[in-house]
């Protein structure tokens, strides 16, 4: 298992055709400087030599800023690029498979449904409560969980969730408040105009959140 813990994370998971010119890289960099605190790579459509490429120049972008770098999908780029973590879906390589060859990495697993907690095997970091709301970034997204399905997944499971799919600045407190760890977002951050003030509302929105969620803030005290 890693050290690492997703509370209050927020993750900027890439997309290079959002990105557009800029590329992902300039992106990334402004997200960063705008408070993003984890990276994961998420190329679909790049051949394997331009995928490790861009992950090793990520890993060089985040070394020494405290920001993980993950890799969506392909352990043999994690590998290659001496990433952080993994992050895999319920029909992509296996957790165990991952934990066999980064025992210290950080491994993030998507949930669709409650029902799928029963079967999360241990060595997971994060659940990726995927999607939150319908989002045209993923065409192949499971229907949307919606703040109800993201509540159920909380009070079924004491792994952290980090929700993903639909969220932007407008939303983030809702998420958070229905019972988020962490939000990944895809659009809200690439397709920004200006990703460094994209990356600082949604971090506001989870500084909010650490504050009222602080012990010496609860009511029920
Ligand atoms: C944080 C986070 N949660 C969920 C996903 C989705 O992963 P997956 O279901 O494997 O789908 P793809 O991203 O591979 O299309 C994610 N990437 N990140
Ligand atoms: C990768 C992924 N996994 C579940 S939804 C999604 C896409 C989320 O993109 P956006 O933040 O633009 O809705
Ligand atoms: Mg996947």
């Amino acid at each position: 298992m890693s050290r690492w813990r997703p509370a209050h994370a927020l993750c900027l998971v890439t997309d290079a055709a959002l990105c557009g010119p800029r590329g992902v890289l300039a992106v990334v960099d402004a997200a960063v400087r705008g408070g993003v605190g984890m990276v994961q790579l998420r190329e679909k459509t790049q051949d394997s030599r331009d995928f490790v490429e861009r992950a090793r120049a990520l890993k060089a972008l985040l070394a020494g800023r405290g920001v993980p770098l993950v890799i969506n999908d392909r352990l043999d780029i994690a590998l290659l690029c001496g990433a952080d973590g993994v992050h895999v879906g319920q029909r992509d390589v296996s957790v165990d498979d991952v934990r066999r060859w980064l025992p210290d990495a950080i491994v993030g697993l998507s949930i669709e449904s409650p029902m799928q907690l029963a079967r999360v095997p241990a060595g997971v970091d994060y659940l990726g409560a995927s999607p939150v709301f319908a989002t045209a970034t993923k065409a192949d997204a499971a229907p949307a969980l919606g703040l109800a399905g993201l509540a159920a997944l909380k009070a079924a499971t004491d792994l952290p969730l980090i929700a993903i799919g639909g969220i932007h600045a407008g939303n983030a407190a809702e998420v958070l408040r229905h019972g988020a760890d962490g939000l990944a977002v895809v659009s809200a951050i690439c397709a920004a105009e200006d990703p460094l003030t994209a990356a600082a509302s949604l971090s506001a929105c989870l500084a909010a959140q650490r504050q009222l969620s602080r012990p010496d803030r609860r009511e029920d005290r």
